[in-house]
């Protein structure tokens, strides 16, 4: 009797349990109703249960904020079994205290992963995997998973573990700040136990709370032996023995009043079959291709119907599910982007833009973009033979820019500053908000790309560019002006000159693209380990706790469809759009497409002499006026082939401004390999009707002697247009016998007298010193008044010139315009003067 008392009650006991179990797992469905009691009926129930649970609505369950109940495996009683099932997911965490060795663990972690794998919907739920001791031997059978994208590389070293753990802290602590609706369940699943340091990391999460939308599958813990083992939080604990597993209490919903867990022992499940994780890949790979973020999920409902007035807002990507917007506004008015080449700066950049783009109209937003890198980044934006069609907001555009470019787009934008401090002034109002709607101008966004390429050199240049991006950064955010600086390093920028804190202390919103650490505070390592196609935000000025992580649509990818919206904008562009003024650095720009060429008709007074385009933000016309007074020639100095183009550009610009038969063209080509060049000028300039004659040294001197001697000089203008002026020392420098007179003496009056008599040169000197000689030192540099020096090094220039600290790097396609009498000097690019011009 006393056997049978005892075995009555034990089974009483186990009934009570089970019982506590079943209500357990009602609690966790959320089915509602009183439990029936009764041995065989409750078996049944809970088999039913079991099998309810498993095929429970899959693809459902909200796993990224609540457990879900998962089937472990059955538990037997002498009534039979029943399916055990313990709370796991978002904060709800499981522990075995045998590792993936023991194929029944390997087989428990796979199950419990297919599990919630099936019972979520894709896109809230992703998997990682640590195995340092069998190297991710445990998670081979589920490369189907693997390969649809929802199932990382397992982490198989200390240093891939670091790096999982850093992303799923930040995954954490992204998640916490994340609505819930926008969270996705991060499981980590470690199928052996790592090393203690990162044992502490996962045991840390285990205590984060659903918030943190984390979930930690631990084998191989509390490992056995005398080690002290972090304690985790909310985790069913399970022990693995010889035939069998007792399944510990489930946080929360204990099977035991005295936490003793499960009072009966479990057969675990084994592996969910080949066939369930294909089908379950198949639907995560579907839903991938429609989840991921597309170039459409940055695009606003509907064009142009943002207002600018408090700042400018666009979507960027996905911070989990939820979308993130990125803006320029008070409080983040400025944006520091970093990156390494190829980590996606210009697809993140075309993101922002064409996001701007179809949000704001060209009336509330505009753009100046710049690229200093040898790239095609903000071409798509500008008019092309094979796409007439450019962005309506752009106002200007650099491409390959050259660093004088970039300063002349900084000055300019440093002067629509004064014009808005006095049109606020003028309304009395401090903020560019504040301004009545009728009154107040576009925000205009200023993209520089490759940014540190503006300081690097450390010269005057640079020292204009810091000043300049310094006053733009500390005053734009009152007056709507944003700067948006990326690079591929923010190290090393030497020209800032210790004022770093200052200016970058003015970007709260930093990028970090994949290698763009730089940009965050170097305490903050948000950024490790990210991969293309996504990128951390941070708006602390890259302060660690401030971040979130985003991925970001492929623009180059949707090509097609940044084209079309392209169009589309364009389309809708206001009457009296103009297309932006382009700024291509590699590009030689041809006399007879431009629009100052095209502009020339006779009768021009003073006639002007085109040699090129200014580099600035207009691409003004470069020349020279040759008016009357002393001086008025122009030299083109330096031994680059292109002075001949340059002599040949101002011939014909001059020629376009006379009528035929009121100006005289005289050449002489002294120099070596010019007789070509001269001969072809003369007989275009002849076909337009010109009266033309070719000169040799001797014939060259008497012309000088004659312009400035005869009394009568002749009607209309005579230019004697000189190939290689230091040709003809040896003619010149030799005195008339009879009046003592060398050619230099006439050269020296001609200059000083000749522009009142209409007499003018542009003469090509191939040397600095030789010109100096020529006009008689140094002391007579006003003789020659218009100068386009080519290849000459900048101090030999600035001691010519009287010029201190003259900023000019000589290079292939670009000459300093010199005119001493407006004290003018700029940098330009001379025009290939070609030979389909008359
Ligand atoms: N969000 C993304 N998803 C997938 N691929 C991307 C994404 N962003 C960029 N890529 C790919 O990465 C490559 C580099 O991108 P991108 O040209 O933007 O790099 P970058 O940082 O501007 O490089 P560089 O400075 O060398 O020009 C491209 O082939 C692009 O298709």
């Amino acid at each position: 009797m006393g056997r049978l008392a005892s075995a009555y009650r034990q089974a009483v006991d186990r009934h009570r349990r089970a019982l506590r179990h079943w209500e357990a797992a009602r609690h966790l469905l959320g089915a509602a109703g009183p439990a029936p009691v009764g041995s065989p009926e409750l078996v049944a129930r809970l088999a039913r249960l079991g099998g309810e649970l498993a095929a429970a609505v899959p693809g459902t369950a909200r796993v990224a904020t609540h457990p879900v109940p998962v089937r472990l495996g059955a538990a037997t009683t002498v009534d039979g079994a029943f399916p055990v099932l313990v709370p796991v997911g978002a904060g709800a965490h499981l522990a075995l205290d045998q590792d993936a060795r023991d194929p029944r663990v390997g087989e428990l972690l796979r199950a419990v992963v297919v599990r919630l794998l099936t019972a979520a919907p894709a896109g809230t739920i992703r998997v990682v995997g640590i195995d340092q001791a069998a190297f991710g031997a445990a998670f081979l059978p589920l490369r189907p998973l693997h390969d649809a994208g929802v199932l990382a590389a397992a982490a198989t070293t200390e240093a891939e573990t670091t790096a999982l753990l850093d992303a799923a802290e930040r995954h954490a602590r992204t998640a916490q700040r994340s609505a819930p609706e926008d969270r996705e369940l991060l499981v980590v699943v470690a199928a052996s136990a790592p090393p203690p340091r990162e044992l502490a990391r996962l045991a840390a999460l285990t205590h984060a709370g659903p918030a943190a939308a984390v979930c930690v599958l631990l084998a191989g813990h509390p490992a056995a032996g005398p080690s002290a083992a972090p304690p985790l939080g909310a985790t069913t604990q399970l022990r693995i023995t010889e035939r069998y597993t007792l399944v510990g209490d489930p946080p929360g919903r204990p099977f035991s009043a005295d936490g003793s867990g499960l009072a009966a022992p479990v057969v675990l499940d084994g592996d969910p079959s080949h066939a369930a994780v294909t089908a379950l890949a198949r639907r995560y790979a579907e839903a991938a291709d429609q989840d991921g973020v597309t170039f459409a999920d940055l695009l606003p409902a509907q064009r142009w119907a943002g207002s600018a007035a408090s700042g400018l807002r666009t979507v960027l990507g996905r911070a989990g599910r939820r979308p993130l917007a990125v803006a320029f506004d008070d409080a983040t008015p400025h944006w520091l982007i970093g990156g390494r080449t190829g980590a996606g700066k210009t697809v993140l950049l075309l993101d922002v833009l064409y996001g701007l783009a179809a949000r704001y109209s060209p009336a509330e937003l505009r753009l100046m973009l710049l690229d200093f890198k040898e790239g095609v980044s903000f071409t798509e934006f500008v008019p092309t033979d094979r796409d007439p069609s450019w962005l309506p907001h752009a106002d200007a555009v650099g491409i390959e820019s050259d660093r004088e470019y970039g300063v002349a787009v900084l000055r300019e934008l440093r002067a629509e500053l004064g014009r808005r401090a006095d049109l606020l002034k003028r309304h009395g109002v401090s903020r560019l908000a504040d301004l009545p709607p009728n009154a107040r101008p576009p925000r205009i966004v200023t993209v520089i790309d490759e940014f540190h390429v503006l300081f690097a050199g450390n010269d005057a240049l640079a020292r204009q560019a810091v000043d300049l991006i310094e006053e733009l950064a500390r005053k734009g955010r009152s007056y709507g002006l944003h700067l948006v600086l990326a690079s591929q390093s923010t190290t090393g920028i030497e020209a800032l000159y210790g004022r770093a804190e200052a200016i970058f202390g003015q970007f709260p919103l930093r990028i970090a693209l994949p290698g763009g650490d730089a940009v965050l505070d170097p305490r903050n390592d948000s950024a490790r380990g990210l991969t293309v196609g996504t990128a951390v935000i941070n708006t602390a000025a890259g302060a660690p706790g401030a971040d979130a992580e985003v991925r970001f649509p492929d623009a180059h990818a949707a090509s097609a469809d940044l084209a079309a919206l392209r169009h589309e904008l364009h389309a809708a562009r206001p009457a009296g759009s103009r297309p932006p003024s382009v700024f291509r650095g590699h590009e030689t720009p041809r006399l007879a497409d431009d629009p100052a060429w095209t502009a020339l008709v006779p009768g021009g007074d003073p006639p002007y002499a085109l040699v090129g385009r200014v580099v600035d933000v207009a691409g003004s016309p470069a020349g020279f006026a040759l008016d009357a007074s002393p001086g008025r020639h122009l030299a083109v100095v330096g031994t680059a082939a292109v002075g001949a183009e340059v002599l040949r550009s101002a011939a014909l610009s001059l020629a376009r401004q006379h009528a035929p038969g009121t100006a005289r063209f005289l050449f002489a080509p002294l120099a070596p390999g010019t007789t070509d060049a001269a001969d072809d000028l003369a007989m275009t300039l002849a076909a337009a009707g010109h009266p033309v004659r070719r000169l040799d040294a001797e014939a060259l001197r008497a012309q000088l002697a004659e312009a400035v001697t005869a009394d009568d000089p002749a009607s209309g203008r005579t230019y004697l247009v000189v190939f290689g002026m230091d040709a003809a020392a040896t003619t010149l420098a030799a005195s008339d016998p009879a009046t003592f007179r060398s050619g230099y003496d006439d050269l020296r009056a001609v200059l000083r007298q000749g522009p009142a008599r209409g007499v003018h040169v542009l003469g090509w000197w191939r040397g600095l010193r030789r010109l100096a000689e020529d006009l008689g030192g140094s002391g007579q540099r006003d003789d020659v008044t218009g100068l386009v020096a080519l290849n000459v090094p900048a101090a030999d220039l600035g001691l010519h010139l009287g010029v201190h600290d003259l900023a000019y790097v000589p290079r292939e396609g670009r000459a300093l315009l010199v005119d001493r009498h407006e004290h003018r000097t700029a940098l330009i690019v001379p025009f290939a003067a070609g030979s389909d011009v008359t």
